[in-house]
């Protein structure tokens, strides 16, 4: 945000807005000691006069200068305006924060609060609680900051609550950062341009209310005096000396207008910016991570890094719960790479979410077994899994954009990993960064640990957030659809890193991807979902040869190869993905598949190990040359 006051300034608005911003600012400081005492004598030979030589815009009914009068009272009413703009947002920061912090439902009570206090009018709101209050200077600045409170309240809750769904702010919170902080250093940074500038606009209402309330006489009080007072003042003589009114109200206009073009530049210039930017980062990668530790030695001594038994995942939802998850099980063994294909919606992401301990609220995870490192994920307290989750395991999302802070650099991100659970110092951990961020081929990693995100192209932000996982020796990486949208060349550097980091450290690897041609060629085994559950299980080298269900078979008919016939149309699965609100009896592929028989429709196949892997299809056993001449059928 600092970058971009400057910019401000190269806009004929902010140079004007600035400019009498300054001037107003400069008055409000000097004003009182040059002239202080010219605004507060008393001529009563000389009352109620006109503009005259002497008094520019002539006396008030005590004789006393109204020029002078006017810009003394500078200070007050831009010291008021700040004082009730700066207590109505910092209340209205409380307010919108507060349902981030709170647990759900208190949270949900407290957004409809907000809304409710939304309903009544501003000015209203103020004239009330001036009158509740009692009449003095001090209530008015409390009543005026309470009004404004409500509306940037609801501005911060919205803006934060988009901001706090994003993966690094999900991440940090899940692996047991304090909320204040996660609230303080990823979400406030990302909310303030538009805030700052919302409360600069606010300041201009605010100086128009409390100018309202002076002038009604519930405002500043005599002998203290703001132009609303000196308004108020000259309202009385506005036909015999109309400037003792007008003067106080140009005050008005041109303060007003100073904040406001501010405001308006501001807003034109971030606005600008946060388009360039987004414009700019939108066709890349991947990734949040949680950050990993050390312990090769120990760590390869472990055979299974993931053992998971009839996983099931599901929402509430209006008809009863949807469960995108019916019963996984998956093992991963140390330096082993696996592979899970399937449609969109078949619950690949569903799976390794639960698997991570990345799901949150109202997801609810179950499982027969779920042990990582041979830790028992489902005993204990979620805060006594953290320091393991933390070092051991690695996330690389598929959202560019939500994935890494766009305000924080790269080198404070990593070294906010590390230092967090490996206790690091910031030396420490900021040349580890340096060094991680070499080992995943970043030219000129040094000046790199010092850019931000937006600096960044895709796939060197994608194997940025495998760095973060590399600050120290993760067991596992999930990677959820880690190359999509990236081109042929940066996706193949990517998957050669997972490659080079599995065969360095030993680290197990769940890929999650459409594509089943990435899949076979990083992974040994490959396990096919379709309706949250595992179809198909077999060696990646199998694959295309020996895959016995008809869905997967399908998916592999799905991706041209170099014999595909360009003219023709590409190859698609017939009819839709099952709905998890829907799910039918027997197989869930029944209803698109061209072997489905009644028994198929009735009774649901289990997952059946053999010789090549294991296969959930009453009819695994027809021929594959059959079955290629009926699925052609
Ligand atoms: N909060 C939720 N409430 C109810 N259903 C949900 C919720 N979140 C996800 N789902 C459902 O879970 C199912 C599985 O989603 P998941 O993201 O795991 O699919 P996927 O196989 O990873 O798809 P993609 O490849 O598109 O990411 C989807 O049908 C989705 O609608």
């Amino acid at each position: 945000m600092r970058r971009h006051w400057p910019q401000v300034l190269r806009t004929p608005v902010g140079i004007v807005g600035i400019a009498l911003l300054t001037i107003l600012l400069l008055l409000a400081v000097l004003a009182p000691l040059l002239w202080g005492d010219r605004a507060t004598a008393t001529d009563t030979g000389d009352i109620l006069s006109g503009p005259s030589s002497q008094h520019w815009a002539g006396t008030d009914d005590l004789g006393r200068d109204i020029f002078f009068r006017t810009l003394v009272a500078t200070r007050l009413s831009i010291v008021l305006t700040l004082l009730a703009t700066a207590l109505g947002v910092g209340l209205g920061l409380l307010l919108g924060l507060a349902p981030l912090l709170l647990p759900r439902r208190l949270g949900r009570i407290m957004v409809a609060f907000l809304n409710v206090l939304l309903g009544f009018p501003s000015l209203l709101m103020v004239l009330f609680l001036a009158v509740i209050l009692g009449v003095s200077t001090s209530s008015a600045v409390l009543a005026i900051g309470v009004a404004i409170a409500s509306p940037f309240a609801r501005l911060v809750h919205t803006l934060g609550a988009g901001i706090a769904e994003r993966d690094y702010v999900a991440a940090a919170r899940i692996s047991g950062v304090n909320p204040v902080r996660v609230i303080v250093r990823h979400v406030l940074p990302n909310v303030a341009e538009p805030l700052v500038v919302n409360a600069t606009v606010t300041a201009s209402s605010v100086l128009l209310a409390f100018g309202g309330l002076s002038f009604l006489g519930i405002g500043v009080q005599p002998p203290q005096y703001d132009w609303g007072r000196l308004m108020q003042d000259g309202l009385g003589s506005i036909y015999t000396n109309p400037l003792a009114a007008l003067l106080p109200g140009i005050a008005f206009v041109v303060t007003g207008l100073a904040f406001n073009l501010t405001g308006e530049a501001a807003a034109g210039t971030f606005g600008a910016k946060s388009r360039s930017r987004s414009r700019w980062t939108s066709p890349a990668a991947p990734v949040t991570v949680r950050p990993s530790g050390s312990g090769d030695e120990e760590h390869a001594r472990v055979a299974d890094v993931l053992d998971v038994r009839d996983l099931h995942v599901s929402f509430p939802g209006p008809e009863g719960p949807i469960s995108p998850v019916r019963g996984v099980s998956l093992t991963l063994r140390t330096g082993e790479a696996v592979g899970v294909v399937g449609e969109s919606g078949s619950g690949k992401s569903m799976t390794a979410l639960a698997v991570a301990q990345l799901l949150e609220e109202p997801g609810r995870v179950t499982a027969e077994r779920l042990t990582f490192c041979e830790t028992d994920l489902q005993a204990g307290a979620r805060s006594d899994h953290d320091a393991l989750l933390g070092t051991s395991l690695a996330v690389v999302f598929q959202d560019p954009m939500s994935s890494l802070n766009p305000v924080m650099r790269i080198g404070s991100q990593l070294v906010e990993a590390a230092r967090r659970h490996q206790g690091l110092t910031r030396q420490e951990a900021s040349d580890r960064a340096v060094d991680r961020l070499r080992a995943v081929h970043l030219a000129d990693p040094e000046r790199r640990a010092r850019q931000h995100p937006h600096e960044f192209s895709g796939g060197m932000r994608q194997r940025t957030m495998i760095a973060m996982g590399l600050m120290g020796t993760p067991r596992l990486i999930v990677a959820d659809e880690p190359t999509t949208a990236l081109d042929m060349t940066v996706q193949r550097q990517v998957l050669d890193l997972l490659q080079e980091t599995r065969r360095d450290h030993g680290t197990a690897i769940l890929l999650i991807s459409h594509d089943v041609s990435v899949v076979s060629s990083v992974c040994d085994r490959v396990l096919v979902m379709y309706a949250g559950r595992i179809v198909e299980d077999l060696p990646s080298a199998d694959l295309r040869t020996k895959a016995r269900h008809p869905y997967t078979r399908a998916l592999i008919g799905a991706v041209p190869d170099m014999a595909t016939d360009l003219d023709a149309p590409l190859t698609t699965i017939p009819g839709q993905p099952v709905d998890p609100r829907n799910v039918p009896d027997g197989c869930a592929y029944a209803a698109r598949c061209p072997l489905a028989t009644e028994r198929c429709r009735q009774d649901d196949p289990v997952l059946v190990a053999d010789a090549i892997g294991s296969v959930a299809c009453w009819h695994a056993d027809v021929a594959l040359d059959v079955r290629i001449e009926e699925e052609a059928r």
